[in-house]
């Protein structure tokens, strides 16, 4: 059975680094991919849009495929997102044997010894790390010993575990941040081909991210 995997986020707005990352994750891992909003984002500033604009954005920006979904179970629960949480009760779903996959980018990898429980999510999934430019964080010593020992190609044998993993995947460098992004709005300015346009039409009819 193939892999599913998960791929969480504020995506406030969705943009083109996540949607092709997310695209070459899939084909790498042979996976299907859900992107997952956050509600309460567990260790950064609220987001700027509702939770459900962001969805709204996601849905328009994966109209017209399937391989890639929207996945809104933390929207769904009350509290911080912690993706620990999310993990087992996904895990209660597929149950014990399939493969499960995190994705994050090594930006948000870098930080993962501050999040809750962290160690319990190498029991519970697999966890491929996005390449990203512009963003070579250091690891703490007790990340780098779990990335020096997990650490398996994408074309390995990792998928017949259902986790425990990390699978550093070299995606199509885009430099491109929902801060930065937002910025612009605020600014005035466009932010054409930085998202798809679908996404900009909405943005702009609601007015979200103007000053
Ligand atoms: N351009 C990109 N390339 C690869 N990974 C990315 C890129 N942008 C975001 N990510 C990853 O996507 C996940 C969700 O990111 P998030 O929604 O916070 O986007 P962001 O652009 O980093 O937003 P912000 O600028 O608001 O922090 C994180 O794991 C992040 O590392
Ligand atoms: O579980 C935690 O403690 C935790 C701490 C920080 C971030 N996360 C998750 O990591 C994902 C990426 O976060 P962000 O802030 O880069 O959008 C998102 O799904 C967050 O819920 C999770």
């Amino acid at each position: 059975m193939r892999a599913l995997a998960l791929f969480g986020g504020t995506f406030d707005p969705v943009h083109y680094g996540h949607l092709r990352s997310a695209w070459e994750a899939a084909e790498l891992l042979d996976a299907d991919v859900a992107l997952m909003p956050a509600s309460v984002p567990p260790h950064r500033p609220q987001p700027f849009a509702p939770a459900g604009a962001r969805v709204e954005m996601l849905e328009a920006a994966l109209a017209g495929q399937s391989r890639l979904t929207v996945d809104e179970r933390e929207l769904r629960r009350d509290g911080p997102s912690y993706t620990v949480d999310t993990l087992r009760e996904l895990r209660g779903e597929v149950g014990p044997r399939r493969a499960l996959v995190l994705i994050v980018g090594i930006d948000a990898f870098a930080g993962l010894p501050t999040w809750h429980e962290w160690r319990a999510l190498f029991d519970l999934a697999h966890i491929a790390v996005l390449a990203r430019p512009g963003h070579e964080p250091a690891f703490t010593a007790e990340l780098d010993a779990e990335f020096a020992r997990r650490r398996a190609a994408p074309d390995s044998a990792w998928r017949e575990s259902p986790a425990g993993a990390i699978v550093p995947l070299a995606v199509t460098p885009l430099e491109i941040s929902a801060t930065d992004i937002r910025r612009r709005i605020g600014a005035g300015e466009e932010p054409r081909f930085l998202l798809p346009e679908a996404v900009w039409a909405r943005i702009r009819a609601q007015g979200w991210y103007r000053r």
